[in-house]
């Protein structure tokens, strides 16, 4: 087990969601798990005026994991947790100086012996990182003389290429690359992690990994709920921004990807690179017109009860054109790849909570037995990201009885059958990965540019009046005409709850 060195954890924007909803409950759960350092301290800061006791009291409230009924235990437990929390009002702005702030990080750090080792977790809009880091940097407290410093940035990390190439340059005249963590919540997540397993620590899928018998990949990601309360950010960020570019494009880099030499962070990233290099960059308005779709949800009624459609919602411009719904068709232009399509959607307010990764094979090269229903005869690994995280192979088994008739059977794996089923939450593995120094599941910033390069012709395409944003029932499996972009017989999958349900419907 790597060791975790005595820290401090600096959180800007500490009066913030994140930080209630899913930073502090991380932090609680490595702490009953015995996972933070002997000597370790929280210091929330934002501009809210608060005390220690009361940012203690509001993380602790409004954190989720409070929200259930505890045990006495429990409660002796979470109040030496709180003992941990710190907090520092940063006044008007996060761009005044930090002078305050530095005395108050060096007094905590003698007081609780933190050895000089410090993450700062930039949790507040992403217009304010460079000035944060700045400020750092002018009061001396990104220096490595006495240990090690990090910065953790939270998506999303730019909105076009340009932006995020600019943010990076902003960035690292303050922080060298090996000191930023770009966070992407998919990438902590143990079923996206077992991707890089199930290919290379199996000697039976490796050989068929390739065009000579994948026949096409298809990953789809699926909410059950619109927007919520982010309308006013999801309004200028869109489906494509929100999930495609970041945590789709992180999946499909694992698909991708060539067999790195070791596990290293450095060697899986440069394999992920190349990996997101290879992607074929759409240039004519023919080819995006008919490989990229966008729709929108309208209002509709599910399971007997009203929802708004999109542009009803708080903070969505009523004539707006942003997609909820975007799904990508692409070919990987390298040696393994060539001419496999690849077809990857992302939307709000479908049938089904699921995100999967489906390989469908090619069926096999001479027929023996004849089957009437081709689509279901083909084999297909199914790899469930969640819920009911699992692995399922579709393969051909003869029907019982006279004749050669093939149906299909099942192979199934389920996280849940596993001795040590506990899935760690994705912030919680996030976190302890940086305060152990392992960037491994954390985006590089090549990493970024390369998957913002891909995507940034297609909203540059889809900003132009004259493509459709097809409207789509909430809760429903999106535009009517969604499967057009598929080449021959085949359409998307549409799952159910469980790993192994075929067809996933709603009630309207
Ligand atoms: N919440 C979530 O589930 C997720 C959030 N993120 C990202 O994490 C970061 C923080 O998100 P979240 O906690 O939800 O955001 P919130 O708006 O809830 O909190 C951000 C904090 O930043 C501070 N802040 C400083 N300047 C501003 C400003 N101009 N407008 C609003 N807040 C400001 C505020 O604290 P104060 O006023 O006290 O200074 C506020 O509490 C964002 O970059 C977001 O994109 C990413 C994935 C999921
Ligand atoms: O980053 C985001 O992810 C969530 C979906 O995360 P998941 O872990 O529940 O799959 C998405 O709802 C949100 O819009 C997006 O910003």
């Amino acid at each position: 087990m790597k060791k975790t060195q005595n820290q401090m954890l600096i959180i800007f924007g500490a009066s913030g969601d994140l930080t209630a909803r899913k930073l502090v409950p991380a932090l609680y759960n490595l702490y009953k798990g015995k996972h933070l350092p002997e000597n370790f301290v929280v210091l929330g800061a934002s501009r809210s005026n608060l005390t220690d006791a009361e940012f203690r009291q509001r993380v602790v409230q409004e954190s989720k994991f409070l929200a259930e009924k505890i045990s006495k235990e429990e409660k002796s437990f979470i109040e030496t947790f709180a003992d941990k929390l710190f907090y520092e009002d940063l006044g008007d702005n996060y761009d005044s100086n930090y002078t305050g702030l530095a005395k108050r990080i060096q007094a905590l750090n003698q007081e609780k012996g933190c050895d000089e080792n410090f993450i700062f977790y930039l949790s507040t809009p992403p217009s304010l990182y460079e000035v944060i880091a700045k400020n750092l940097f002018e009061a001396g407290l990104t220096k490595e003389d006495n240990g090690w410093k990090r910065i953790i940035v939270e998506k999303p990390f730019g909105y076009s290429l340009a932006t995020a190439k600019e943010l990076n340059e902003g960035l690292h005249k303050y922080f060298n690359e090996p000191q930023v963590y770009r966070i992407d919540h998919y990438l902590g997540k143990e079923t996206v992690q077992n991707l890089l397993v199930t290919r290379f620590s199996n000697s039976i899928f490796e050989p068929t990994w390739n065009r000579r018998y994948i026949h096409h990949v298809e990953i789809t990601n699926a909410e059950t709920v619109g927007v919520e309360k982010r309308g006013g950010y999801y309004d200028k960020s869109g489906a494509l921004r929100d999930m495609f570019q970041s945590h789709l494009l992180q999946v499909v880099s694992l698909i991708v990807m060539e067999p790195p030499i070791n596990s290293s962070a450095e060697e899986i990233r440069d394999e992920k690179v190349k990996a997101l290099k290879s992607l074929r960059i759409m240039s004519s308005d023919e080819e995006l017109a008919t490989h990229t779709m966008k729709g929108q949800y309208v209002a509709s009624t599910i399971n007997g009860k009203k929802v708004k459609g999109y542009r009803e919602e708080d903070g969505v411009d009523p004539d707006s054109k942003t997609e909820t719904y975007a799904a990508v068709k692409f070919f990987v232009d390298n040696w393994r790849w060539k001419d496999v399509p690849f077809y990857v959607r992302t939307a709000k307010y479908m049938p089904t909570k699921v995100t999967e990764v489906v390989i469908h094979f090619k069926s096999p090269a001479h027929e023996v037995f004849k089957s009437q229903d081709v689509y279901r005869k083909d084999n297909k690994l199914i790899i469930r990201i969640q819920p009911d995280e699992g692995i399922l192979m579709k393969f051909g088994v003869k029907v019982p009885g006279l004749g050669f008739h093939v149906e299909q059977a099942n192979l199934d794996f389920y996280y849940s059958d596993l001795d040590s089923a506990e899935i760690m939450d994705a912030y919680e593995r996030l976190l302890l990965d940086a305060m152990q120094g392992d960037a491994t599941l954390y985006a590089r910033a090549d990493e970024v540019e390369a998957a913002w390069k891909f995507v940034d012709p297609i909203l540059k395409y889809w900003e132009n009046e004259d493509v459709p944003t097809y409207g789509y029932a909430a809760g429903t499996w999106g535009p009517r005409n969604s499967d057009d972009m598929f080449e021959g017989h085949f359409g998307w999958r549409n799952p159910g709850n469980r790993l192994t349900d075929e067809t996933g419907f709603c009630i309207l």
